[in-house]
């Protein structure tokens, strides 16, 4: 089976995780999940998050540290996903993936409907502090 390498953003505002949903049409359609997408080669995963985001949103980003990484098997391949806190510098939100963004308190992430590999990077963000949460400036 292949592999899919995959990276998503928990962008940290208030207090709060932007969340978005994929669009109907798409693999995995209608679920919630973390903006990003798959690790081109030559790219680190951080450089993918930094492209996936201004490819999806047209907006840049300040990649802090991993939450986690969450691994499921589907059967077109099987995603390993690896979700990073970030920070948005910029808002435009062009989405072109998504049917809707929200954003979400850490205690709401566990009753959303979610891709099965954001669930590990979910639980751990439901059980943050995310007022301590520090990016570098
Ligand atoms: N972006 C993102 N993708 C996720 C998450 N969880 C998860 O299972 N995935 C899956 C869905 C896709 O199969 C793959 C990411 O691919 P993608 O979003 O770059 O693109 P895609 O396969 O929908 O379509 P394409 O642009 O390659 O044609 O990882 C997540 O939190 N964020």
């Amino acid at each position: 089976m292949k592999d899919i390498y995959v990276v998503g953003a928990a962008l940290i505002e208030d207090g709060k995780i932007l969340i978005t949903k994929r669009s109907s049409d798409r693999i995995l359609g209608d679920l919630w999940e973390f903006p990003g997408g798959k690790i081109e080669a030559g790219e680190d995963e951080k450089q993918a998050l930094i492209r996936e985001l201004e490819e999806e949103f047209n907006d840049q980003i300040q990649v802090g540290a991993k939450v986690a990484t969450g691994v499921h098997a589907y059967d077109f391949g099987t995603i390993h996903l690896t979700v990073y806190l970030a920070k948005l510098l910029t808002k435009n939100f062009d989405l072109i993936a998504h049917s809707e963004i929200s954003w979400a308190k850490p205690e709401e992430l566990l009753t959303l409907n979610w891709a099965e590999a954001d669930i590990p990077a979910a639980q751990a963000l439901s059980q943050m502090d995310l007022t301590e949460v520090k990016f570098d400036e």
